[in-house]
């Protein structure tokens, strides 16, 4: 049976990635997905807009929505201070098997919780059986018409407090209109926008910063 694209990215970061490097295993990926299949990772060029959201952050507890294949989660990961942690949260089965592998041999499996399941099933779990009082930063990468409920729901359930922070990717392209129309417009979030470009294309992005205002 022939190999998935997922499984082609992991077996070529497992090939020439550096063990326990996690700067390597994300600069792996992005050289396979620039230069012999594109993927739906973030990227480098929105990774860096990523990187400075999380470093200025400097989150405890962080949620990631949209696993795939761990690059975020990797990224993120690196940067994340002793003790701090990310729950990932991933739907589609392949690629959570893909993404586990690709977390432990990036090496920071012990501040990565990757939850395998729908979103909207996960998230009214955090609290009572993922023990997470508040997020003090949440990076929506999974489906675009997921971002606004996955907004909601997170309200709904006490999940963010005055000053958490929601970085949506792909708000451009291929576009979350009503995540923008209902972030901007709703008084309780104060939202920056970063332009940017798609993953390893010339094509228009950009991504979104809405900060919980209680
Ligand atoms: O579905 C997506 N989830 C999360 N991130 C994505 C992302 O960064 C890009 C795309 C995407 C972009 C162009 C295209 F022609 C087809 C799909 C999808 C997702
Ligand atoms: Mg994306």
């Amino acid at each position: 049976m022939n190999q998935s694209k997922e499984q082609r990215i992991l077996n070529f970061v497992l090939q020439n990635a550096v063990r326990g490097d996690p700067c390597s295993v994300v600069d792996t990926i992005d050289k396979y997905c620039s230069q012999k299949e594109w993927a739906m990772n973030v990227g480098n060029e929105k990774g860096k807009i990523l990187d400075k959201t999380v470093e200025e952050v400097n989150p405890s507890v962080a949620l990631e929505l949209g696993t795939y294949c761990g690059y975020s989660a990797v990224r993120i990961s690196r940067l994340l201070k002793a003790g701090a942690c990310l729950l990932t949260v991933e739907f589609n089965p392949e690629f959570a098997a893909i993404a586990k592998q690709m977390i432990e041999f990036a090496g920071v499996q012990d501040k990565v919780k990757l939850l395998e399941g729908p979103s909207e099933e996960i998230i009214p779990q955090l609290k009572k059986k993922y023990e997470v009082d508040t997020l003090d930063f949440v990076f929506l990468d999974h489906w675009k018409d997921r971002y606004t409920p996955d907004t909601i729901l997170l309200q709904e359930c006490n999940l963010l407090r005055k000053g958490s922070v929601l970085l949506a990717d792909n708000v451009i392209f291929p576009g979350a209109p009503d995540f923008l129309n209902y972030v901007r417009k709703s008084p309780h979030f104060q939202c920056t926008n970063y332009p940017s470009h798609l993953e390893y294309m010339q094509v228009e992005d950009a991504m979104e910063k809405a900060v919980f205002l209680g």
